[in-house]
């Protein structure tokens, strides 16, 4: 018997380390997890491939998907729509794999208000500083789009405070290992297994 996924959230502000981290997560493709891939209205990033980092999309595409409620979140974020699908959601979880969601707080509010056992897991930088360095380090944005990312990011990190779990994006290879803590330990929850209802359990408690 499979047991239910588990929905985690994962925000940030831009810079901050979130897609890293997810790929580095999901680098061996475990059968076990999957990341969401959002739709948007925003522009493909050079190396970025339709389908596989994002599907893109017209405004006006956007908006008929809106209107077919085919999405489970879906926000405005830097001028641009983004929206995570609910049928490929549902579908996942239903298989018992995990689904990561890279989506900001505006997402977030909507998939706890819809889903409370979902988990949230914020990713801050060790300082402003260095998500300047790494959003420049980059090198995907103009200097514009990075300063309104800058002027963005500390709004977006006002809301850590409504997340399950926070995460300091300093030593890369720890926040890995941390955002893995968090996902070990989510398993190992009563809720997150059949144990309760297993064979081992009945074997290991009869009289
Ligand atoms: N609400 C919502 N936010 C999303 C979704 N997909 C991506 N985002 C967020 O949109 C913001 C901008 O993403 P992106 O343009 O890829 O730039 P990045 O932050 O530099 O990776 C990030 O905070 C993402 O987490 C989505 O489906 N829903
Ligand atoms: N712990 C870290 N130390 C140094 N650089 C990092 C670290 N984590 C991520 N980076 C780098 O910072 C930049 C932004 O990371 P990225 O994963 O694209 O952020 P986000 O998805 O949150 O916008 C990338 O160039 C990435 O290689």
């Amino acid at each position: 018997m499979s047991s239910r996924g588990n929905l985690f959230i994962v925000s940030a502000p831009s810079g901050a380390g979130k897609s890293s981290l997810i790929s580095a997560l999901l680098g061996d493709k475990p059968a076990d997890m999957q990341v969401s891939v959002s739709h948007t209205t925003r522009q493909p990033r050079p190396g970025e491939v339709n389908g596989q980092h994002y599907h893109f999309v017209a405004v006006e595409e956007f908006k008929q998907l809106i209107a077919d409620e085919a999405f489970f979140e879906w926000a405005e974020v830097f001028g641009n729509y983004y929206g995570t699908s609910r049928r490929v959601i549902e579908q996942t979880l239903a298989q018992g794999i995990d689904v990561f969601l890279d989506i900001d707080w505006q997402g977030a509010q909507q998939i706890k208000q819809q889903m409370p056992e979902a988990i949230g897991i914020f990713i801050l930088p060790p300082s402003r500083d260095e998500l300047q360095r790494r959003l420049t380090g980059r090198g995907q944005d103009s200097a514009e789009v990075i300063a309104a990312r800058m002027d963005k990011a500390v709004s977006e990190m006002s809301h850590y405070n409504e997340y399950d779990f926070v995460i300091v994006n300093d030593d890369f290879e720890i926040a890995l290992t941390d955002l893995r803590a968090i996902i070990r330990s989510q398993r190992l929850t009563q809720a997150s297994q059949t144990i309760t209802h297993s064979d081992m359990l009945k074997g290991l408690l009869a009289e």
